[in-house]
């Protein structure tokens, strides 16, 4: 009759082992883009942009490279609108502007990923509103009509909610600086599909750094 030897000890290691290859795995192996693979390619009105001297792709590191930037800029997560993983996701924003102040522009599309689902297929208001809030905050930090990351603060955000999103939608965000007011400038936001709906649209303030 055959004996089986049981070494105990292994299979602490065993479970050890498998734990720390697993750590190595979340460590070393590229984040899994949720619903990346979800959100198919990106709307062919971007190209226009691109294409259009009046405006200027904003290119920041914290985007392109968000996840290792951050870690080395002290921020602890990920962009709640911009990394790839959101729920809902603006992967580019374009600037018309360059002389700054009033009727500066930022166009982006978003992207409304299933973790934006509210009831059966609709999104839910707060990713229309999360929009809102990012691109006032970006437009005023274009006000010098030079694109300064975190130049300010976003103090108000009214946002009146239009028409239902569907799952899965690429919508067209604007943010147009309409006043500017010592350190306050007031923008005019709306988010609106290919057919020119608009689904939601804000008015928002944002207060600039003393020192921006
Ligand atoms: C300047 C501080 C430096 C701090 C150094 C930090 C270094 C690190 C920077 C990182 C930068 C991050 C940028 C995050 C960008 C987002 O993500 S925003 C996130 C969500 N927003 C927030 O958390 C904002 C919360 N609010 C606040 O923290 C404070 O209200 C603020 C904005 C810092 C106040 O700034 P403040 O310089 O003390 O301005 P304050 O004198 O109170 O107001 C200036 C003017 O704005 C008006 N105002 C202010 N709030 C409102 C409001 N809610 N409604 C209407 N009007 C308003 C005031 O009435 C005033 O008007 P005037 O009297 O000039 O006519």
């Amino acid at each position: 009759m055959d004996t089986i030897t049981l070494n105990v000890p292994t299979l602490p290691c065993v479970g050890l082992a498998a734990a720390a290859g697993l750590l190595a795995c979340k460590l070393i192996a590229p984040r899994r883009r949720a619903d990346e693979t979800e959100r198919g390619p990106l709307p062919a009105w971007l190209d226009e942009l691109e294409d259009d001297e009046s405006y200027e792709r904003v290119r920041l590191p914290e985007w392109d490279n968000g996840t290792e930037w951050r870690r080395k800029n002290g921020f602890k997560g990920s962009d709640y609108v911009h990394d790839a993983c959101a729920a809902v996701h603006v992967p580019r924003y374009y600037l018309r502007g360059v002389s700054g102040g009033v009727g500066s522009k930022l166009v982006g599309a978003a992207h409304f990923g299933p973790g934006a689902e509210s009831h059966r297929g609709l999104c839910h208001g707060g990713t229309m509103c999360s929009l809102m809030d990012d691109v006032v905050g970006w437009t005023g930090f274009c006000a010098t009509g030079v694109c300064k990351p975190w130049s300010g603060f976003t103090v108000q955000i009214n946002t009146a909610l239009k028409k239902p999103v569907d799952v899965g939608s690429w919508l067209r965000i604007e943010g147009e600086i309409v006043k500017i007011d010592g350190r306050k400038v007031s923008v005019k936001a709306r988010l609106l599909d290919v057919d020119g709906d608009v689904h939601c649209e804000a008015e928002g303030l944002v207060v600039l750094k003393k020192k921006s």
